[in-house]
């Protein structure tokens, strides 16, 4: 694989080659100082005699006709030169706009000089041109006589368009031109005049309203323009408790809340700027220190080739489309206004029962469970609601009633009660949200809708791993398939690589149509789907290998974590001869974890304790599964390392405990219902569905399309068991003694770390083929922490030594 992509490399390296040779020069460093210089020189040039032109232009005509005659006397500031210059471009050509020119010619000789990019200077050109003609025939549009304003060009070009459209039509041709221009260059749109006509509106409605009350819900308008959420339709209602006909007022709390804080980090943020500018210069110079011949020879790449680009070996693919997921009928949200009423009636009855009264109630409805918010009358003890829950749940006669008491940061209490008629939250929906489209997650999942039915969007390489349990027949598996979904439809195959562990056998092996696309395998091994337990063990242990050697390589590269190494690795500063490589992002995905515990204990434990507690910074992150959230299975130290959680519905408080650090889950009503926790606030979610058929679809898709020659092979790992002794005779030794005494002898360098990252072994294999190279006499002796010594000097005494040993 390897070696056919630097072959096609190196074939588009030779082929740019030749075609620069033929169609372009290339000047050395000193030439483009002196051109550039030229340049610039020209460039200013120009705009003086511009300038002198417009006042000295007239006495200059009589003379003009005499260029070249040096007797002649100029009045122009650049004299015969300045003269001819600004009679070329300004009456016989654009007019005023030339100066124009001048600008471009300038900027061409900085730019040379100081070895820009070329492609901008192509598109200032382009511009600028495009710019001195429409501002030519639009000044020559005013003029009706031959004059510096629009040139001749100007002039004449008018006059073609005003004798075939007239002047209404030359007028209206420069307005689309302008329409045009703006359109392409500043890439607006039709919205964009909307949206600045509702500013204007809303802010001339600021002025004129005294109280600032329209001039807000008129802000709520123009944030929902912008918000992503097209389909997350605000379904907030507030119902008074004076059991009058209930008025329905559109609620918008959550955009109210950004608004101001994003202001107020743009103060901050101009704050910042404005108050330290001489940081700026103080960080500058070192950063021109740091710039290392290194860094020169990236950019020099970088700028012949581009950027690497780990998805090119298959740049073809093609992401699943949308249509391949479901669309379900009954997907809005449907309001119920009688379920509301008579809800709130029974709320409110149930608490003055008790003798608490109440002075709002205000209802969210979601798209399984609807919140109602009240706020009690003051004096009200927050435990004596609690304590109500039985009861509240008792005069809905509804299971899964949860109360909030209080909601964090809003002052209020939550009662969430479950809708008569759920409505489904398809993985389409989530996938089609703006809000996961647009995101810049490095592993976003799109998990389902919040109970104010906004798409809920996280990045796992945030979390940094994930924790899920449920009862059987809860959702789980739906989770997990919403989870990959969401990142087959984010990320190409060269991105993220799955490594997948299924004891039950069933609920993964559609992903078996993507295994050379995004599945991630121990060498040797058939299947990348790991259903056996002793595979398990050994892949956790080659996992932990990997993290081993990612994270060598990120010591090597100076960088702390993945996300800056890929970034310097696509920049080229890292050079694949020095073992670097782009580093996908590796998932994780255990299902049925209890299985897996129960069956091998520690040998499990240890490996996924010491990824879960290690393994963030260099992209490997874990999920894990189980129906059984029992003490046992989720031990002390696996939840220490995994903040993120998920549950869906338990059946007992004890569990909703273990996986929560609290009650809740025990109260959910199933069916993808969901709380997820990344270690300070419960959400509640209804998590996206993807049926099997659907995953079917989009594996089916990405599996009939060019793939990688064969999974990714992690690094391999042999059990303890699996050895080979020092003693034993040439033919027992390890099948990579030779590569590896080749290895060695070329680095002249004798550490088993060397053998782990070139030859992507374990730690103890290694060690082992360090021990039989000390016996063939290929290293020395071990000398505590220095590598040990070289004995064979190159790799022809090498084969020599082999040979003889065969004889
Ligand atoms: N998000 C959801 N929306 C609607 N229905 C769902 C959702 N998630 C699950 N369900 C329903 O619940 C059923 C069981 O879900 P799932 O197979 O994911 O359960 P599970 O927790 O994995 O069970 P087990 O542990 O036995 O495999 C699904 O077939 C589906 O009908």
């Amino acid at each position: 694989m390897a070696k056919r992509s630097t072959k096609k490399k190196s074939s588009t390296k030779t082929k740019s080659k030749v075609q620069r040779k033929k169609w372009s020069f290339k000047l050395s460093n000193q030439q483009k100082l002196v051109f550039g210089s030229l340049l610039i020189i020209l460039g200013i040039l120009m705009f003086i005699s511009f300038l002198s032109f417009i006042y000295t232009g007239k006495e200059d005509q009589s003379v003009l006709s005499n260029f070249p005659e040096r007797s002649s006397a100029y009045n122009n500031w650049a004299s015969q030169l300045g003269a001819w210059l600004s009679e070329f471009f300004i009456t016989k050509g654009f007019g005023i706009p030339s100066f124009i020119f001048a600008g471009l010619v300038f900027l061409s000789g900085v730019y040379i000089t100081l070895n820009l990019k070329k492609s901008k200077l192509r598109k200032h050109w382009v511009w600028g041109t495009l710019m001195v003609i429409w501002l030519s025939i639009l000044l020559g549009f005013f003029t009706h006589k031959y004059d510096i304003l629009g040139g001749t060009i100007g002039y004449e070009m008018n006059h073609f368009f005003q004798d075939y459209i007239g002047k209404i039509g030359t007028a209206l041709l420069l307005l689309f031109g302008l329409i045009v221009y703006l359109a392409i260059r500043f890439k607006l749109t039709g919205e964009t005049f909307v949206n600045l006509f509702k500013r204007f509106k809303r802010n001339v409605k600021q002025d004129f309203d005294p109280s600032g009350q329209s001039s807000e819900s008129a802000s709520v308008v123009v944030d929902n323009s912008f918000t992503d959420e097209a389909d997350a339709i605000k379904s907030a209602f507030e119902i008074p408790i004076d059991h009058k006909a209930p008025t329905i007022s559109k609620h918008s709390d959550p955009k109210q809340n950004t608004t101001p804080s994003k202001d107020k980090t743009k103060q901050e943020s101009h704050i910042t700027t404005t108050e330290s500018p001489e940081l700026q210069v103080e960080i500058k110079p070192t950063e021109n220190e740091e710039f290392s011949e290194t860094d020169a020879l990236a950019n020099k790449l970088v700028e012949d080739f581009g950027q690497f680009d780990p998805t090119l070996e298959l740049s073809n693919y093609q992401f699943p489309p949308l249509d391949l997921l479901k669309k379900y009928d009954n997907e809005g949200i449907s309001i119920d206004q009688e379920e509301l009423e008579e809800n709130k009636n029974k709320i409110v009855d149930t608490l003055n029962n008790y003798k608490i009264g109440i002075s709002s109630i205000k209802a969210t409805i979601g798209p399984t469970v609807t919140l109602y918010e009240i706020v009690p009358d003051a004096g009200i003890r927050i435990s004596k609601i609690k304590n109500l829950e039985d009861d509240i749940a008792l005069s809905l006669a509804a299971l899964g009633i949860r109360i909030i008491a209080p909601i964090p940061g809003k002052g209020t209490i939550g009662i969430e009660v479950p809708n008569k008629k759920a409505t489904i939250v398809s993985m389409r929906s989530v996938i089609a949200s703006q809000k996961f489209q647009n995101s810049k997650m490095q592993l976003p999942i799109a998990f389902g809708k919040t109970i104010s039915n906004e798409t809920f969007v996280v990045d796992l390489a945030k979390m940094p791993h994930l924790l899920m349990a449920g009862a059987t027949g809860q959702g789980k598996s739906v989770g997990l398939n919403a989870v990959l979904t969401s990142l087959l439809y984010k990320k190409h195959p060269a991105e993220v690589k799955f490594v997948l562990v299924d004891p039950k056998k069933v609920e993964l092996t559609l992903f078996n149509k993507i295994e050379r696309h995004y599945l991630a395998k121990l060498p040797d091994s058939e299947d990348a789907i790991i259903t056996d337990n002793t595979k398990v063990i050994n892949t956790l242990n080659s996992l932990c290998i990997e993290m081993d050697n990612r994270y060598e390589m990120l010591k090597n590269a100076f960088c702390r974590n993945i996300a800056e190494y890929n970034a310097k690795f696509k920049a080229r500063k890292l050079n694949p001869n020095d073992g670097h490589a782009f580093l996908p992002y590796i998932v994780l995905v255990v299902d049925e974890f209890a299985d897996l515990i129960m069956t091998a204990g520690k040998e499990v434990e240890t490996p996924i304790a010491r990824l879960a507690q290690l393994a963030r910074a260099i992209g490997i992150h874990l999920i894990i599964a189980t129906q059984r959230p029992s003490v046992n299975v989720i031990t002390g130290i696996i939840k220490a390392n995994f903040p993120a959680r998920i549950a869906f519905r338990v059946t007992s408080k004890i569990d909703s405990r273990t996986i929560l650090d609290g009650s809740g889950a025990d109260q959910l009503i199933g069916r993808g219902d969901m709380l997820y926790t990344q270690g300070n606030d419960l959400i509640r979610l209804q998590c996206a569905f993807v049926d099997t058929p659907e995953v079917e679809r989009i594996t089916e898709f990405i599996g009939s399309q060019k793939a990688y020659p064969e999974a990714h092979v992690l690094p391999e790992y042999v059990g303890e068991e699996g050895g080979t002794n020092l003693d034993v005779d040439i033919e027992d030794r390890d099948k990579l003694f030779k590569d590896a005494a080749e290895v060695i002898v070329t680095a002249q360098q004798g550490s088993a770390s060397l053998l782990q990252r070139k030859l992507k072994l374990g730690y103890n294999r290694a060690g082992r083929i360090i021990d039989q190279l000390e016996a063939a006499g290929i290293v020395g002796p071990f000398e505590g922490s220095k590598a040990r010594q070289v004995l064979v000097p190159d790799l022809v005494a090498l084969e020599q030594l082999l040979e003889n040993e065969q004889n």
